[in-house]
């Protein structure tokens, strides 16, 4: 069921007949239409009937507020500046990544995780993989297994994701149906848990989170209820589309290496988080896929690209001078 597409806002789509053993394949086939068109159309949109439970949800807000509760310097005991190599885990503090000239830096701060990598395996320091950071401050318990079980939530989710949107490439272009599916071979998936805090006295520069688009494949991101802030630019009204909490929906996004891989197909959308009085969290998941892989452009459109230099460099660039991080 697709509802929405109302002007000004972004389609809702439930994907629950695809995850259902039970469903017909006219519900299914529906399901691939739905997230086809919301991806090809906006880049964006709101995915319900997605069977992650609600506790697990309120679970992750849970940690996330209970690691921004920490003092700074708990905080920066495990500054990413401290993270092996170029892994790029623990906590990135506010106002480090700048998306455009321009603009003044993100006031979000981060945690970033990833899969757990060993510091005696052999990519380990390498772009975007190595040892997860923990704050010694909160027990296992309470952060790290949570968390890692929401990782593991998403990561079949995601691959869910991937199949229906491969299946849609099928539909729309005539690609084989599993498409897509060699991103999720050992792939790269950053979660960052992210924070806002109010601000007064805003300059126009400033933002949460500026404009921007995400690098990898596919982002999905879970707001706070009771929160605003998330925008997405529309190119054909030329406008900034306010993204609403919806009860039980994750935000779905394609990234630009979605966007380059299928041609432009499925959009890479550019979205920013205004900065309001409110204080807000939201935990985003970006499958970025294997960093390994070469891919071309289905549509003939371009070059082949490693996908791990791609997202490398993006960061890299948003970090400016911090990407000191990166070396
Ligand atoms: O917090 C949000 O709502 C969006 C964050 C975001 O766009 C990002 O981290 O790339
Ligand atoms: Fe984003």
């Amino acid at each position: 069921m697709s509802i929405g597409d109302e002007p000004g806002t972004i389609p809702t789509v439930d994907i629950s007949a695809w995850l259902s053993l039970e469903s017909s394949q006219q519900a299914r086939d529906r399901v691939v239409e739905d997230v086809s068109h919301a991806c090809s159309k906006y880049g964006f949109f709101n995915l319900v009937g997605h069977g992650i439970p609600a506790d697990a949800r309120q679970q992750i807000f849970e940690c996330t507020k209970a690691f921004f509760n920490l003092p700074l310097e708990e905080k920066m005991k495990i500054s990413v500046d401290k993270s092996l190599g170029k892994s790029f885990r623990g906590y990135e503090p506010s106002r480090i990544q700048t998306h455009q000239a321009g603009l003044l830096p993100d006031t979000k701060e981060c945690f970033i995780t990833g899969a757990e990598v060993p510091a005696d395996h052999p990519d380990a320091g390498k772009f975007s993989t190595g040892p997860n950071l923990w704050p010694e401050a909160l027990p296992d318990k309470e952060f790290r297994q949570p968390v890692m079980e929401y990782r593991t939530l998403l990561l079949e989710l995601v691959g869910s994701l991937i199949k229906i949107l491969s299946h849609g490439l099928n539909k729309a272009k005539g690609h084989p149906p599993d498409v897509l599916n060699d991103i999720l071979i050992n792939p790269s998936i950053p979660m960052r848990l992210l924070h806002y805090a109010p601000e007064t006295d805003i300059d126009p520069r400033q933002f949460g989170v500026g404009d921007h688009t995400d690098f990898g494949c596919v982002s999905i991101l879970l707001q706070q209820a009771g929160t605003k802030g998330l925008e997405v630019w529309y190119p054909p009204n030329e406008s900034w589309i306010p993204v609403p909490v919806i009860e039980n929906a994750f935000v779905i996004n394609m990234g630009d290496t979605m966007h380059r891989w299928t041609g432009g197909f499925y959009k890479s959308a550019r979205h920013r988080v205004y900065i309001t009085g409110e204080r807000r969290y939201s935990v985003a998941f970006f499958l970025n896929g294997n960093l390994k892989l070469r891919i071309k452009p289905l549509d003939g459109s371009g070059e082949e690209a490693s996908v791990g230099e791609h997202i490398n460099s993006r960061l890299a660039h948003t970090l400016g001078d911090n990407a000191k991080y990166l070396r």
